[in-house]
């Protein structure tokens, strides 16, 4: 099935297959077609270029998108996605003035997820995970990462990962899925890390590489939680099973844990909240993507990754939701860009750049996915009719777009 897309207002993203990531200065450059047509044959971009070629192009069938913009799908490459139930109890309670540190300590946070979710039988998770798949992937979400790490216990975190495979097989967005079981210490282990680090990493990971239920490991690397010792540890034994990291570093502490991360190539290092020279000296000249989270700085009321500052030291950036229930109960990626040129001084190119090309290298993806280039995966989205493609992030809060398309489809 060959499908053309004719009279698209601007075709934002064309890139050749060279561009892996984009650092620096490169991010404040979005390559766009003005007056253009791309022609989908399957689930793969087969051609695109000027409207005046468009007639020498064979379809079965023509979309006139009448002045619409198009461009590659979203890719949100951090989230929690897959969870049972909510934590609007703990929302109240910041409100009213404890911290997220402080309600964690209390054994809410994490370990309230973990309780639920390890109650829940893995279809009705499956079916919570589900609907929140379905409005992301509405809200133009192409590619998603998606992690364990509110099971705790084995049986519980490999529940969390055959629904990931489950969403995997059932759904055309491409999803990658992480084993995050050093996400807290679960009561059963209270005071006792070292413990449940045998757990992890001698049960736990063996049970996941030997079932394929993982792409890439993680780990919260911070004070109360896991020390860099424990993330050395678990990112040499993940080696062994040939599954590279990526980690949650920096959200409230600098522990070292981004030099630590980049030390072991690390794909990407996640959350930087804070952030200091040492770790971006580490970065520099690395092959670790930095990934921020604006809609958690947003909804727990900490500070934004300095974006200006690392885009500034020549530093690639991506940016994700971190969809989970206790920190950013929001999967809308249309709103992350729109929060990072609000709250982070991104201009709009550089948050496109950092949700679409830089995003697809932080889940792997950066051949197939993340831009309009031949041979790619026709995972797009038309806009609404919009004036220009800064509209997008100024719009904050709207979603405006028309259609999604992934693997070719409309959804
Ligand atoms: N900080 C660690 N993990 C999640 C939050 C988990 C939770 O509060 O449930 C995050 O990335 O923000
Ligand atoms: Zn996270």
């Amino acid at each position: 099935m060959r499908t053309l897309y004719i009279n698209i207002g601007e075709l934002l993203q064309i890139r050749d297959h060279s561009t892996t990531y984009l650092s620096g200065n490169e991010m404040n450059i979005l390559p766009r077609l003005q007056d253009a047509f791309l022609l989908v044959e399957n689930d793969t971009i087969a051609d695109f270029g000027e409207m005046r070629y468009a007639d020498a192009v064979s379809a079965d069938r023509i979309i006139d998108l009448q002045g619409k913009f198009m461009l590659p799908a979203w890719i949100d490459s951090h989230t929690h996605l897959v969870y049972a139930g909510n934590r609007e109890q703990e929302f109240v309670d910041r409100i009213n003035g404890l911290t997220y540190e402080e309600i964690a300590s209390k054994g809410g946070g994490i370990l309230n997820s973990a309780k639920r979710l390890q109650e829940t039988p893995e279809d009705d998770l499956y079916e919570q995970s589900k609907l929140r798949l379905e409005q992301v992937m509405a809200q133009g979400t192409g590619a998603i990462e998606i992690k364990s790490g509110y099971g705790l216990t084995p049986e519980a975190e490999l529940k969390m990962l055959r629904v990931i495979k489950r969403l995997q097989a059932d759904f055309p967005a491409t999803i990658k899925a992480t084993f995050l079981g050093a996400h807290a210490v679960p009561a059963a282990h209270k005071g006792n890390r070292d413990e449940y680090m045998n757990v992890v990493i001698n049960e736990m990971l063996p049970a996941v590489a030997e079932e394929k239920l993982a792409d890439f490991v993680d780990i919260f690397c911070e004070k109360g939680y896991f020390s860099v010792e424990d993330m050395e540890r678990l990112l040499r034994a993940s080696k062994k099973f040939d599954l590279k990291a990526k980690v949650h570093v920096n959200q409230f502490n600098i522990t070292g844990g981004v030099p630590a991360a980049v030390k072991h190539n690390a794909l990407s290092v996640d959350h930087l909240e804070i952030i200091n020279e040492e770790d971006i000296a580490a970065l520099k000249n690395s092959d670790t993507m930095p990934v921020a989270l604006p809609l958690c700085s947003f909804f727990i009321s900490i500070p934004y990754t300095p974006a200006r500052r690392m885009i500034d030291a020549g530093l690639p950036l991506a940016l994700a939701s971190d969809y989970n229930p206790g920190t950013s109960p929001s999967g809308n990626m249309n709103l992350v860009i729109a929060t990072a040129c609000i709250k982070m001084n991104m201009t709009p190119e550089e948050a496109i750049n950092a949700a679409t090309v830089n995003a697809a290298y932080a889940m792997g993806l950066e051949a197939t996915h993340g831009s309009i280039t031949k041979g790619k995966k026709a995972n797009l989205i038309i806009t609404k009719s919009i004036p220009s493609y800064g509209y997008l992030p100024y719009d904050f809060g709207n979603t405006n777009i028309h259609q999604v398309i992934l693997e070719g489809k409309e959804i």
